[in-house]
């Protein structure tokens, strides 16, 4: 690092001084806290996002958002060249840069960082960060920080691309290293364009009635406003959106979106009596995550879930249905030697229930830890990985190979079987891989493809939703002195630390038919997660309960 490298970063990191007391640390999703301290840990994120893109002589992405967190949160998240969340080995930088203590001794990390990494400043190779962020009201003082820290690194230039869902940056980060279009545009179109294909090769008999609506609860966040604009590209889908945001309608997150109805299981603000029956969606904060419902009774506020294991599940019928009309056997000369490698990803967090029925469909299913970072790359195995977090947040990957081998097919086909079924199953598989976004889950791609799939198989979401019936379960969190002190193994089902605590659990889970339960810490809240599942839902809430309390006993501040 040259002298006036190091002076540009001395004088810039000087104005952004660390809140005091506080360690950060880059987490499940990135660095998320109270939007009030985040100032300096967005600033050194802009660094480090510069860095990268130096590194990678790629574009990176920085987004501004704390999701499905309260509106006076916010936080900070890179996307990689791939599109995908930040190499996980350059996670202890992250952790390091934010919690430097000086100027002083930050840029003696960075210096030192970048000579082990080969990251040559200021020489001809520039860098470019681009940066979005969702509409909380602190994300324009947090993009500034942003913008400091990124323009510190001498040759590094932030484009600033507005508000954007954060599948949106990830899309556009993606496809501009890919050299693709890569404008909000663009993705609107390829949205739009693949869902127009994947509807015109809907079976004729399936097609329903245009009275048949979708209601879309947008969280009061970006979603709603994103999805009106995705709206009027649309044909053969009404789409009605509440909660969009706009002035007086709601709080962000505040008894709305998706983190609301799939924890709390309750009918979300904006939705009354007169839904009862209809088919309706929820959005997180940042529309990363997306859950389906259908209100059961307004007075007792019950709603019937349609969560993300039931959308990896919709997801995993189709494609698999797909592939199986192109192996059928009279095709004889089809894919022998092409066996298509299809892999379901899953948390500890799936519903029993969902991961039974896909092992009886046949299919592969595999865990790894929670947040996305694990299951991507192990989606990313597969020739076509579908992973997703009960929550909502998932996808559909296709590999390379894959694509490559469903263009030739399809020119194949084109000559030989034009308007054949298994042309029509290329297709549909091209399409959804246009459709969905490969670069992390999206709550506007997933809509999209949830609605031309219950079209394709004409199924209402009474139908879909008893595909198998949930476990019933219970989520708990817990307070402790500190959180970090939980070390878990085996994708997060079994305590290693503090010694005890599982035989503890253990204990409790055997008194209960179906029972099952973990616990891990939470790497977005300073919490204990407890999760319980029973064949009940009084022996679900029982088992945490109790579960609970172990954790308290053993890790809390002694008040049971
Ligand atoms: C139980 C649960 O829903 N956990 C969520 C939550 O992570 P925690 O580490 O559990 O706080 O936020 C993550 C980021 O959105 C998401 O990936 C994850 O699934
Ligand atoms: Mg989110």
């Amino acid at each position: 690092m040259d002298e006036q490298q190091r002076r540009v970063l001395l004088e810039s990191a000087s104005r952004f001084p660390i809140p005091q007391g506080v360690k950060l640390s880059y987490g499940t999703a990135g660095f998320r806290a109270d939007a009030s301290i985040l100032s300096s840990t967005v600033f050194r994120v802009g660094i480090l996002a510069a860095l990268r893109s130096l590194k990678t002589q790629s574009v990176i992405g920085l987004m501004i958002t704390a999701s499905h967190n309260q509106v006076s949160d916010n936080g900070v998240k890179v996307a990689d060249p791939s599109g995908g969340m930040l190499t996980q080995e350059w996670e202890p930088f992250a952790d390091a840069l934010a919690n430097a203590v000086d100027a002083e001794h930050l840029v003696q990390m960075i210096s030192e960082f970048a000579k082990k990494e080969n990251i040559s400043f200021g020489g001809v190779q520039s860098a470019e960060v681009l940066l979005g962020r969702d509409t909380r009201p602190s994300g324009e003082s947090l993009l500034e920080a942003a913008k400091q820290g990124i323009s510190s690194v001498v040759g590094a230039v932030a484009t600033d691309l507005g508000i954007l869902t954060t599948p949106q940056l990830h899309w556009i980060v993606r496809s501009r290293n890919k050299s693709k279009k890569s404008s909000e545009t663009d993705y609107f179109e390829q949205l739009s364009s693949s869902f127009r294909c994947l509807m015109d090769l809907i079976p004729r008999e399936m097609t329903i009635s245009e009275t048949d609506e979708l209601i879309v609860d947008g969280a009061n966040g970006v979603g709603g406003e994103k999805l009106e604009e995705l709206k009027k590209l649309l044909n053969g889908l009404v789409i009605q959106v509440r909660n969009s945001g706009k002035e007086g309608e709601g709080v962000l997150n505040q008894g709305v979106g998706a983190d609301f109805v799939q924890k709390e299981k309750v009918v979300p603000s904006g939705f009354g009596q007169n839904d009862v029956g209809m088919r309706c969606a929820s959005l997180d904060g940042d529309a990363d995550r997306l859950v389906y419902f259908h209100v059961l009774s307004k007075s007792d506020n019950k709603i019937e879930l349609v969560d993300g294991d039931k959308i990896l599940s919709l997801f995993a019928l189709f494609i698999k249905e797909q592939l199986s009309i192109l192996n059928k056997k009279e095709e004889k000369e089809i894919n022998d030697d092409h066996p298509v490698s299809l892999g379901i990803v899953q948390t500890a967090y799936a519903n029993g229930a969902s991961t039974d029925y896909l092992k009886q469909l046949g299919l592969e299913v595999v865990f790894t830890p929670t947040g996305v970072k694990y299951l991507h790359e192990k989606a990313s195995e597969y020739d076509i990985g579908i992973y997703f977090e009960a929550n909502g947040h998932g996808t559909i990957l296709f590999s390379e190979n894959v694509l490559c081998w469903l263009e030739t097919r399809n020119k194949e086909l084109a000559s030989t079987s034009e308007g054949s079924e298994q042309q029509k199953s290329v297709k549909r598989l091209l399409a959804v891989s246009e459709l969905i976004n490969q670069a992390v889950g999206d709550a506007l791609s997933g809509v999209l493809l949830v609605e031309t799939i219950l079209r394709h198989m004409g199924w209402s979401i009474q139908r879909w939703s008893e595909l198998y019936q949930d476990l019933p379960s219970r989520q708990l969190k817990v307070k402790v002195v500190d959180r970090t002190a939980v070390i878990t193994t085996n994708a997060e089902t079994e305590v290693v630390k503090p010694s005890g605590l599982q035989e503890a659990i253990n204990s409790e889970t055997a008194k209960y038919p179906k029972g099952r339960s973990f616990i891990r810490p939470s790497g977005t809240e300073d919490v204990i997660r407890v999760y319980a599942e029973a064949s009940t839902q009084e022996a679900a809430d029982g088992l945490a309960k109790s579960v609970a309390q172990h954790v308290d006993r053993f890790l809390g501040f002694g008040t049971t």
